[in-house]
């Protein structure tokens, strides 16, 4: 392959944040959200399956079948300033803008679709920063999400002449400073709601069982920020009972249990009439959290007899989500800025 030009940048010493999330489509229709799947279903560190056997699996299968129903779910969460998912990572990267002033120039890039990884990281060069911090905001490490960002990197390094230092945020799925943002982000949520809950369920993004096996950190780190969340709740909620689950099963193979549609029936079966959920593992809300959750796992709560449930908000862009991010760079881009 032949090397691309490197950019005709003058490095000024400048310190740069690209701010990462895995990507989603640029419009909620067939042909948009067909694109975002080729690209996102085609990375070997999503699908582990050999490339021959997945490929025509994908495309003569997956790819004619999927994006039709997953553009009626997008469609449902939409928003004014499109994808929420990008939207939200937008108004993130600009707080922590804001936050860290003149000390780092704060880009933001979706690991599939736009804005990539490849032309923000060409943007940091040409606006003159030697030193940058990637922050994938994956709080908890997977193959799927933290790693394939790592690769991206790798990537762009691969096809470059001049490069700046770089650092990665490491996960930070026990972080006290993430364990608090989320403790006192959920309270003041559950302040606001009209029923005392009686169950808060913690719902991550599930990943095929077979990696927890192949030594993938992901399911650990789940359940540490579970574990180190109840202590919190044990303290100000002594009568909220907490429960983890896992969502978004794809394909046929075993996934990370329990999962999080078959608990809230459980739940609403065995009696338990008021539930709030909650995705500490998404950064920013998305189509997991805005259609699987707040509006199909609503149904499927009630239908089974629930009366009370809400979706809590993930940490967005707001003031407990953004103390967060800025306290995560900070600590990175120590001896930088
Ligand atoms: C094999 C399939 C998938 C794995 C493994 C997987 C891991 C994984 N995903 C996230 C975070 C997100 N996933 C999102 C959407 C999404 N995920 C899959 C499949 C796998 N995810 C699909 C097919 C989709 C697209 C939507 C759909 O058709 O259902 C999103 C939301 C994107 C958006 O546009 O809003 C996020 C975020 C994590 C954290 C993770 C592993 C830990
Ligand atoms: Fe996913
Ligand atoms: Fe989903």
């Amino acid at each position: 392959m032949e090397r691309p030009a490197d950019h005709p940048v003058v490095l000024t010493g400048k310190v740069g944040v690209l701010v990462v999330n895995l990507g989603t489509p640029d419009a909620p229709d067939v042909n948009a959200v067909k694109r975002y799947l080729k690209e996102f279903l085609s990375d070997p560190r999503v699908v582990e399956i050999p490339k021959l056997i997945w490929q025509p699996i994908l495309r003569g299968i997956i790819l004619n079948t999927r994006p039709k129903k997953s553009a009626h779910a997008y469609s449902q969460v939409w928003s004014e300033d499109g994808s929420p998912l990008a939207a939200i990572t937008k108004a993130q990267a600009r707080a922590l803008q804001a936050r860290l002033g003149d000390a780092a120039i704060v880009r933001h890039a979706m690991r599939y679709q736009s804005p990539s990884m490849e032309k923000e990281l060409d943007a940091l060069l040409a606006e003159g920063c030697e030193r940058i911090l990637v922050a994938p905001l994956y709080p908890h490490y997977s193959g799927a999400t933290t790693a394939s960002a790592l690769d991206a990197v790798a990537d762009w390094i691969k096809a470059r002449r001049r490069l700046p230092a770089l650092r990665t945020l490491p996960p930070y799925h026990d972080d006290p400073a993430y364990i608090g943002a989320l403790h006192a982000d959920m309270t003041r949520q559950i302040a606001a709601l009209d029923f005392a809950p009686e169950v808060l369920m913690l719902s991550y993004h599930g990943m095929p069982e077979r990696t927890l096996f192949l030594g993938d950190p992901y399911h650990c780190h789940c359940r540490k920020t579970s574990r180190l969340l109840a202590e919190r709740f044990a303290q100000s909620h002594p009568d909220l009972r907490l429960v983890t689950t896992f969502q978004s099963r794809f394909g046929r193979a075993k996934w990370l249990e329990p999962a999080t549609d078959t608990v809230l029936v459980e739940e609403a079966g065995k009696g338990t009439k008021r539930v709030v959920i909650a995705a500490p593992g998404f950064s920013a809300d998305c189509l997991e959290t805005l259609e699987e959750l707040a509006i199909r796992g609503k149904e499927d709560f009630e239908a089974a007899g629930g009366t009370h449930f809400a979706a809590l908000e993930c940490l967005n862009a707001g003031a407990e989500g953004m103390g967060l991010l800025e306290t995560l760079a900070r600590r990175e881009l120590s001896g930088w800025i």
